[in-house]
């Protein structure tokens, strides 16, 4: 399943046959524009426990075949949410050398260059992501988008690791270090909505909180990620380069996006 799920804008429009819920409600990502935003003065900023991983614990990154993704400590977790939600894993979706427009979530149309998301699910309510993943308060997945700009030393920690990961199922451990540095300096800004998994099976099961700032990455690991991985496994005849790996934004009706900051 994983080979069809990003093969082109094409390989989404199948997903509803095998995964109905990518075909139902409160699907993500969606554009943030100007009349569906509301200001909400109750949105906090987020506080995370947790977060700085000596580097003496190490995280999986592992290339499953449609992203890259690392495991994350189960001791990192986020308070000020609804519930309690503890970290599983980041991942990021990215474009291609040619059109470095991989962002899931746009404003006001415009795409980010990627975006990094750290998934969590409720642990108040559920044992473990795989009880919680198709619940309605199931999961909070955090998204910063990534710009061009300097190079970023706390990306590069992950970065770094690419090339062992280039094919399918392959895998390396990433010394521990403070997650906090991936996310933008501005935590208390961001957008606020119910919304879904991006990928199949699509649960409408995530509450997304989408940091108002971008954070900057150089031309030349924006161009690791969007070259260095394959959705194939090493031996396969038939390489598949892992590019383009965000899905396109839905339509998103009679519905708002809170934000905590005044335009
Ligand atoms: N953009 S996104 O945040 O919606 C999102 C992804 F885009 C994505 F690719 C993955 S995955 O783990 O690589 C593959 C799908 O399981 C997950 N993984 C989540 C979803 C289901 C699940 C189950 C166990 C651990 C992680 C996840 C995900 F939440
Ligand atoms: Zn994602």
């Amino acid at each position: 399943v994983s080979l069809l799920i990003h093969t082109g804008p094409d390989g989404e429009k199948a997903w509803p046959k095998k995964y109905p819920f990518c075909a139902g409600v409160f699907q993500s990502p969606i554009d943030f524009h100007e009349d569906i935003l509301q200001y909400d003065s109750n949105l906090l900023p987020l506080e995370f426990i947790g977060y700085n991983v000596p580097s003496t614990d190490q995280f999986t990154l592992i290339n499953n075949g449609h992203s890259v993704k690392m495991y994350l400590s189960p001791a990192m977790c986020i308070r000020n949410l609804p519930f309690e939600y503890t970290a599983s894993q980041l991942h990021l979706h990215w474009g291609n050398r040619n059109k470095s427009e991989g962002s899931e979530h746009t404003v006001s149309g415009k795409h980010f260059a990627a975006e990094l998301h750290i998934v969590h699910y409720n642990s108040e309510k559920y044992p473990d992501i795989t009880a919680a993943m198709d619940k309605a308060d199931g999961l909070a997945v955090l998204a910063v988008l990534l710009e061009i700009g300097p190079f970023n030393p706390s990306y590069e920690k992950i970065f770094r690791h690419f090339w062992n990961v280039k094919y399918k199922d392959q895998k390396v451990l990433v010394p521990g270090f403070n997650i906090q540095e991936l996310l933008p300096d501005r935590l208390d800004e961001y957008y606020r909505y119910e919304g879904s998994l991006t990928t199949p099976p699509c649960y409408p099961s995530v509450l997304w909180t989408v940091f108002r700032h971008p954070v900057k990455i150089s031309q030349e690991q924006l161009l690791a990620l969007e070259t260095a991985m394959y959705c194939t496994e090493s031996d396969d005849p038939e390489p598949l380069e892992m590019v383009d790996n965000f899905r396109n934004v839905q339509e998103f009706r009679e519905r708002l996006v809170f934000i905590s900051f005044h335009e």
